[in-house]
């Protein structure tokens, strides 16, 4: 299983500091949505000219205009392009016809799905690379929230896929244990006291 680490600050200069640290230990560097929007595309390059051997990740989060949204995002640097669940085929299908001109790939997010087994199915077949499990940050904020509806629905659906939603040190041996190719952490990280240590600590966890 691989590592993600998702870069949710709000500068380049923040995220170029937290990738140095945090490099090594990890598989994918994920540009958060918030720093792509406040910086532009140009995060993207600047993480891919730092970490060329990196697979970066653009977590567009794209909702219209897939073919346009990824092709920006590829030509940025970026090796691997996020487009919502909740979008339309066509817009999956458009921005997976982006990642196959650039040789590149689609994680569709299903962040707001209701019925994640069966879109996950639904986006696999337009092409994705793989499907992300992911509950966003509010959603993780409601009381009661578990990781494991994650789990269990990303098991159940025989996709290649990634798990977000609050992964850390006690809960990323479970995200592997069902079956996960990549775990994604963010606040793990970037809100450690020592993000390195962190990152590394993850890494070993599943290895
Ligand atoms: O895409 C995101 C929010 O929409 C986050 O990057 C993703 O949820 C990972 O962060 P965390 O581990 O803090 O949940």
């Amino acid at each position: 299983m691989k590592l993600q680490v998702a870069l949710d600050l709000l500068t380049i200069e923040d995220a170029l500091e937290l990738a140095g640290k945090v490099a090594e230990h990890v598989d994918i560097i994920e540009l958060g949505t918030p720093l792509i929007k406040a910086e532009g595309l140009s995060a993207v390059t600047a993480i891919k000219e730092a970490h060329p051997t990196k697979i970066v990740f653009a977590d567009m989060k794209t909702m219209d205009a897939g073919e346009l949204e990824a092709d920006i995002a590829f030509k940025a640097g970026a090796d691997l392009v996020s487009v919502l669940g909740t979008a339309d085929d066509s817009t999956i299908a458009g921005a997976v016809k982006a990642a196959q001109s650039h040789n590149k790939g689609i994680v569709v997010d299903l962040i707001g799905v209701a019925d994640k087994v069966s879109r996950a199915k639904e986006a696999r077949a337009l092409d994705a690379k793989f499907i992300e499990f992911h509950a966003g940050l509010d959603e993780q904020a409601q009381p009661g929230y578990d990781l494991r509806g994650l789990l269990n629905a990303g098991e159940e659906a025989r996709v290649p896929f990634s798990v977000a939603g609050g992964v850390n040190a006690s809960t990323i041996g479970a995200v592997q244990l069902a079956g996960a190719d990549v775990a994604v952490a963010g606040s793990a990280i970037y809100s450690a006291a020592d993000p390195e240590l962190a990152a590394k600590e993850l890494k070993a966890a599943i290895q």
